[in-house]
C-alpha cells in the first residue's frame, strides 16, 4: 500500500503532534497486560495488534503478559469442567491446570503472536516455563473472619505467585526488537506448572524490568466507585477501604493490588484501562489526562 499525497500530509502532521510523547517514552519499557475480556472480537484484538507495532515502530519497547480467563472458561465448560474463583482466582485442580497451559500456552498466545507479525511487528511468545522466565511457589490464601480466632488456609490447587522473572531473557529479546508475548504460567523449583493470575505476571514482570509504566487492560471503564464513577489517583490506605467496604471484588482485587504493588516496587505509574475501547494503548500514551484509572507514587504527568 502508498500513501497518496494527501494521506503522507496527514501523517506527516499528526506525527509531528505526537512527537513530544513519543519521546517521552522513547527507550523505556512498558509492560501491557492483555486480559481475556479484552480479545472479544478480532476489531479489537487487531486494534491491539497494530497499537504495539507502532509502538514499536517508534521506540518504545512493549512487553506484553496476556489473560485468557474467558477462553479457560469455554473449553472447561466445553470439557464439562467446573471452575470456580476464590479472590478472583481460579481454583485449579490437575485437570484444570492441562487445560489452563494449552489454553494459555497454546491457542491464546499463539493467537496474539501471529496478530502482531501480522501486523509487521516480531512478537516471541513465551510461558513461564521458557528459559525458566516466571519462576513460582503455590499461593496461599487465608481467609479470616472477626469470629475466627486464626485464619482458615483455602486450598485453591496449582495455583501459584511469582517469585523470580528471568531479565536476561527479557532484554535480549527486547535489545533484539522483539516483542515477547507472556502467557502467565509459572514454573515450581520440581519443574511443576503453576496457573497464575495474569495481573499479578505483569505486575511482577513490571517491577523485574523496572518498567516506566504497567497497563492493565480490562473490560471495565476502570476502577469505580458504588455509583460507576472511575476513580484515579488513590493511594493504599484508599484502596484498603474500598476492599473493606465491598467495592471493589472479584477480578478488580488482584489487578488493583498487583497496580500498587508495581508502583512501590519502583514502576513510574499503573494504570487500569479499558481494553473495549479501540486504541486503548495508543490513546493512553498520547494524550495528555490518559485513561482510566491511574495509580501513582510521583505526581501525575
Ligand atoms: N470497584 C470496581 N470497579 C470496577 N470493576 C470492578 C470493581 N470491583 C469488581 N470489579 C469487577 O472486576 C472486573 C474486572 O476483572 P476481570 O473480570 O478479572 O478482568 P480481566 O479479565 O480483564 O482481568 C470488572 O469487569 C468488574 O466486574
Ligand atoms: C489463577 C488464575 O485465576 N489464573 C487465570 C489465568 C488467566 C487470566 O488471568 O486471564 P484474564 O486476565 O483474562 O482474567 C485463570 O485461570 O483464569
Amino acid at each position: 500500500m502508498t500513501l497518496d499525497r494527501d494521506a503522507a500530509t496527514h501523517v506527516a502532521q499528526v506525527l509531528s503532534e505526537a512527537l513530544p510523547y513519543i519521546r517521552r517514552f522513547v527507550g523505556k519499557t512498558l509492560v501491557i497486560k492483555y486480559g481475556g475480556n479484552a480479545m472479544e472480537s478480532e476489531e479489537l484484538k487487531t486494534g491491539f495488534a497494530r497499537d504495539v507495532v507502532l509502538m514499536k515502530a517508534v521506540g518504545i519497547n512493549p512487553v506484553v503478559v496476556h489473560g485468557g480467563g474467558p477462553q479457560i472458561g469455554d473449553l472447561l465448560k466445553r470439557l464439562s469442567i467446573e471452575s470456580r474463583f476464590v479472590d478472583g482466582m481460579r481454583v485449579t485442580d490437575a485437570q484444570t491446570m492441562d487445560v489452563v497451559e494449552m489454553v494459555l500456552g497454546g491457542q491464546v498466545n499463539k493467537d496474539i503472536v501471529n496478530l502482531i507479525n501480522r501486523h509487521g511487528g516480531s512478537a516471541i511468545g513465551l510461558t513461564g516455563k521458557d528459559a525458566e522466565l516466571i519462576r513460582a511457589r503455590k499461593l496461599t490464601v487465608t481467609r479470616q473472619t472477626p469470629e475466627m480466632t486464626s485464619p482458615e488456609i483455602i486450598d485453591i490447587g496449582h495455583v501459584g505467585e511469582v517469585v523470580g522473572v528471568n531479565t536476561d531473557l527479557l532484554n535480549m529479546l527486547v535489545k533484539g526488537d522483539f516483542i515477547p508475548v507472556i502467557a502467565p504460567i509459572g514454573v515450581g523449583a520440581n519443574g511443576e506448572s503453576y496457573n497464575i493470575n495474569a495481573d499479578l505476571v505483569a505486575g511482577k514482570v513490571a517491577e523485574a524490568l523496572k518498567a516506566e509504566k504497567l497497563m492493565l487492560l480490562t473490560n471495565i471503564a476502570g476502577l469505580m466507585d458504588k455509583q460507576g464513577t472511575v476513580l484515579t489517583g488513590l493511594t493504599t490506605e484508599q484502596v484498603d477501604e474500598l476492599i473493606a467496604d465491598g467495592t471493589i471484588y472479584g477480578g478488580m482485587l488482584p489487578k488493583i493490588r498487583c497496580a500498587l504493588e508495581a508502583v512501590q516496587g519502583g514502576v513510574h505509574s499503573s494504570h487500569i484501562i479499558d481494553g473495549r475501547v479501540p486504541n486503548a494503548v495508543l490513546l493512553e500514551i498520547f494524550t495528555d489526562s490518559g485513561v482510566g484509572t491511574l495509580i501513582t507514587n510521583h505526581e501525575p504527568r
